[in-house]
């Protein structure tokens, strides 16, 4: 069984304003709302491509509830943590001459809160898969993701980490069997800029030597890399297409990539379905469907 873990959900409200200016009322062309969060839009996009996963994490106030409605709406399974303190955030994605993202702090989370989490993580068995996906609210130590790591430390959970910083920094000796930063966000780890394949391909070697098993670094347009255990490396342009909407792009990438990888167990076709479906979604005003990444796979040259 398939859980991801979101500590921090998010009603995402994206708004396109023509030309954005600071300082003055805007008015927007147009505006939707979509649940979101780095674990639920891995849940979704699982969905989409015919895998069955629980959404776990902690919800707050109204905003909570329409996240959880959306969910049941779209299918998802979920079992969240209702906190009860403040409300799930709304992260704005601003869509003008540029994309700008205002991504709030989230609720208050308690002690109780997080016994509740480990509550769930005990029935975790051998063979699961977890993801433990995005921010975490202020209130929270950078250790919450290392922490649930040691805690599941010889339960033979496959763990996938989503995360910035030192968040992600610290889960690195526990070895993830899969992180995915971007390469801004691999650069941050080493206070470098990297924007070529090489640059990316050093720096996510240095991740491996720290403990990481699998490192897939995506670069939006660019493409992406993959460093595997196997001592392989693959690397790809990405597809060709339309960008409508590019948030939640790495979420599908990792959604794909698992998905691929969960099929037999093949880096290469985890690769690819990784890039297929962050692609799709950034070519999707929604996230991928499953049609919109075969479509992309067939299309596809991949150099390998
Ligand atoms: N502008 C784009 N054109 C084509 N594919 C894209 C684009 N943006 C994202 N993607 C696809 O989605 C993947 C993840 O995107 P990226 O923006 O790097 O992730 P994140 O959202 O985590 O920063 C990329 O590796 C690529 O396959
Ligand atoms: O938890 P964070 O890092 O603030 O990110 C949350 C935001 O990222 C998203 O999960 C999208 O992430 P990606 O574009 O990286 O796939 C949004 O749904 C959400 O608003």
């Amino acid at each position: 069984m398939i859980y991801t873990v979101t500590f921090n959900p998010s009603l995402d409200y994206v708004v396109d304003v023509k030309t954005f200016k600071t300082g003055q009322v805007n008015r927007t062309e147009q505006e939707k709302m979509f649940p979101g969060g780095k674990g639920i839009n891995v849940s979704i996009v699982l969905n989409h491509l015919g895998l069955k996963s629980t959404a776990w994490g902690f919800l707050a106030g109204f905003t909570g509830e329409e996240i959880s409605k959306r969910l049941d709406e779209e299918g998802v399974n979920t079992d969240f943590i209702q906190v009860e303190k403040g409300i799930s955030r709304i992260n704005v994605k601003l869509r003008s001459t540029e994309e700008t993202e205002i991504n709030g702090q989230g609720p208050m989370i308690r002690s109780t809160d997080i016994e509740k989490l480990y509550a769930k993580l005990d029935t975790l068995k051998t063979g699961d898969v977890l993801v433990l996906a995005g921010s975490i609210p202020d209130v929270m130590p950078q250790s919450i993701y290392m922490d649930i790591m040691k805690y599941l430390e010889g339960k033979d959970v496959m763990i996938a980490v989503d995360a910035t910083r030192e968040l992600l920094a610290n889960v690195l000796p526990l070895h993830p069997f899969l992180i995915k930063p971007n390469n801004h966000e691999l650069g941050q780890l080493f206070g470098v800029t990297i924007s070529s394949k090489e640059d990316v391909k050093k720096y996510a070697a240095k991740l491996q030597e720290q403990g990481a098993r699998n490192v897939l670094v995506s670069m939006a347009g660019d493409g992406a890399v993959l460093l595997t255990e196997e001592g392989k490396a693959f690397e790809s342009e990405a597809p060709e297409g339309k960008v409508k909407n590019s948030v939640g792009a790495g979420d599908s990438m990792v959604a794909g990539f698992l998905a691929g990888y969960l099929k037999n167990k093949d880096y290469a076709q985890a690769f690819k379905m990784g890039v297929c479906t962050g692609s799709a979604s950034a070519f999707s005003e929604e996230l991928a469907t499953k049609e919109e990444v075969e479509q992309l796979l067939k299309n596809h040259a991949f150099p390998f």
